[in-house]
C-alpha cells in the first residue's frame, strides 16, 4: 500500500482508536490530526500516536487518506472544505454511523471518486480521545460504502488496510447500511435512553429506584450514557428508517399492552419464547454493533485483598487488564468480578489461569 501520510478530522473515541491502530501497526505512517478540541491533539501528540496536528484545516490536504470523524453532519460540512484543497490522488473516508446522507453530499460535490465511506461496527458508551484505544476496531465488523465512482482499485487498496488494521471490512451500499444498522443501532439507542428516562420520570427524590437497579437494568441501558452531539446527528441524518423502526416498536409494544389487559398468558409467552430463541442464536463469537466484551466473570469472596490477588495473579502472567468491575449484588448469575480484557487470546489465559489457581469462572 503506497499511502503513508493520513490525516484525521475528529479524534475521539473512533478517530482516535482508528488512528492509534494505523500507528501500531504501521508506525511508518505520518498521521496528522486536526480536531476543534486542541487538548485532545496535544495528548495524541504527545503518546505518540499524531506525528504533527494542526489548526488548520489546509494543512492534512496533501494527505493520502484523510478520515472524518466527527459527529455524522460535521462530517459533511468538512467535505465542502476539503473539496478545493485535497489532490488528485486523496481518497476520503469517514467512519460515521449513518451512509446515505454523506453520499448524497458527495455526489452533490462531486467528490465521487474520492470518497470511500466506512463505519466500523464497534464502539462503546464513552467517548473522546481518552477512551480510544489502538485495538478497539481489532475483529469489529467494518462497513465498507464506496461511491461507485471511486475507482475499483482504490477501492480494493483500502479494504486491505482496513483488514490490515484488523477490522472485518465488509462492502454494502449506503442503503442497505442505513437500514439494518437504524434496527440493530440507532432503534436500540433511543430504546436503551427511552427506558432510563422512563426510571428518571418514576424515581422518588432519593434515587432508590436507581439505587436498586440491578444488572438486567444496566445491561440493556449501557448505551444510554453515549455522547449526545453524537447520536442527535444520528437520529437526524437517518430519520425515515428510524422513524419506521420505532414505529414498528411501538407497535410491538402495543401488542404486549393488549395481551396483558386480555390475561394473553399464551401470547406474552410466545413473544419471550421468540425472543430468547432469536437472542440466544446471536453468535457470541464474532462482533456486532454491541462488541464482543472478552469478559470473564469471576467468583471473589467478600474480604479485604481479594480483588488484589486476582489482579496480581494477571499482572505476573503477564496479562492485560482492560477494565474490570465489581457487582455488589447477586441476582445475576455470573460471579460478582467482572474482569474484561483487550482479546481472544488475553480472556483465554486469564480463563485458564484463574481456574487453576482455583476460582469459580464464568463465561457469558
Ligand atoms: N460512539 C461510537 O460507538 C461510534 C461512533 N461512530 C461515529 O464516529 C464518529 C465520531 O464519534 P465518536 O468518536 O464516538 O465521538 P467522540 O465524541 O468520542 O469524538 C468526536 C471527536 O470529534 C471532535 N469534534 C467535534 N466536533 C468537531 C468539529 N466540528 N470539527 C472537528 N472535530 C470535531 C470532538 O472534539 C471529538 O474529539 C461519529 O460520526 C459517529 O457516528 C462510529 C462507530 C461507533
Ligand atoms: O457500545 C455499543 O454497544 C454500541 O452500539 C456502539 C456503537 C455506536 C454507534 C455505532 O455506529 C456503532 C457502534
Amino acid at each position: 500500500m503506497n499511502a503513508f501520510k493520513i490525516g484525521f478530522i475528529g479524534l475521539g473515541l473512533i478517530g482516535g482508536s482508528v488512528a492509534k491502530s494505523i500507528h501500531r501497526i504501521f508506525p511508518n505512517y505520518t498521521i496528522i490530526g486536526y480536531d476543534v478540541n486542541t487538548a485532545t491533539l496535544k495528548e495524541a501528540q504527545e503518546d505518540g500516536t499524531l506525528d504533527h496536528y494542526t489548526t488548520n484545516i489546509s494543512d492534512i490536504a496533501d494527505c493520502d487518506y484523510i478520515f472524518l470523524c466527527a459527529p455524522v453532519h460535521y462530517n459533511i460540512e468538512y467535505l465542502k472544505t476539503l473539496k478545493p484543497l485535497i489532490s488528485d490522488s486523496c481518497i476520503l473516508s469517514d467512519v460515521g454511523s449513518v451512509k446515505s446522507d454523506i453520499y448524497d453530499a458527495v455526489k452533490e460535490l462531486e467528490l465521487g471518486s474520492h470518497f470511500i465511506g466506512g463505519h466500523p461496527m464497534v464502539g462503546s458508551e464513552r467517548s473522546g480521545y481518552d477512551a480510544a484505544t489502538d485495538r478497539l476496531i481489532e475483529n469489529a465488523y467494518y462497513f465498507i460504502t464506496p461511491s461507485p465512482d471511486a475507482p475499483a482499485d482504490r477501492v480494493e487498496e483500502f479494504m486491505t488496510f482496513i483488514g490490515d488494521l484488523g477490522a472485518i471490512p465488509i462492502r454494502y451500499s449506503p442503503d442497505e447500511h442505513d437500514k439494518i444498522t437504524s434496527y440493530i443501532s440507532h432503534v436500540p439507542h433511543v430504546i436503551a435512553a427511552s427506558l432510563v428516562n422512563l426510571v428518571r420520570h418514576a424515581d422518588s427524590p432519593d434515587g432508590i429506584f436507581k439505587s436498586l437497579a440491578a444488572g438486567g437494568f444496566k445491561d440493556i441501558t449501557r448505551i444510554a450514557s453515549s455522547n449526545p452531539v453524537v447520536w442527535e446527528h444520528i437520529l437526524l441524518s437517518n430519520p425515515k428508517n428510524i422513524v419506521n423502526g420505532l414505529k414498528e416498536y411501538i407497535e410491538l409494544l402495543n401488542k404486549m399492552i393488549y395481551d396483558i389487559e386480555r390475561n394473553d398468558a399464551k401470547d406474552i409467552n410466545a413473544f419471550f419464547e421468540s425472543s430468547r430463541e432469536y437472542r440466544d442464536s446471536i453468535p457470541n463469537n464474532t462482533s456486532g454493533v454491541i462488541r464482543m466484551q472478552y469478559e470473564l466473570f469471576v467468583d471473589i469472596p467478600d474480604e479485604p485483598g481479594a480483588l488484589a490477588k486476582v489482579t496480581v495473579l494477571l499482572a505476573d502472567a503477564g496479562i492485560n487488564l482492560k477494565n474490570f468491575g465489581i457487582s455488589h449484588n447477586r441476582e445475576d448469575e455470573e460471579g460478582v468480578l467482572r474482569l474484561s480484557f483487550y482479546d481472544t487470546d488475553a480472556c483465554r489465559k486469564a480463563f485458564d489461569l484463574l481456574a487453576d489457581a482455583g476460582y469459580r469462572l464464568y463465561n457469558r
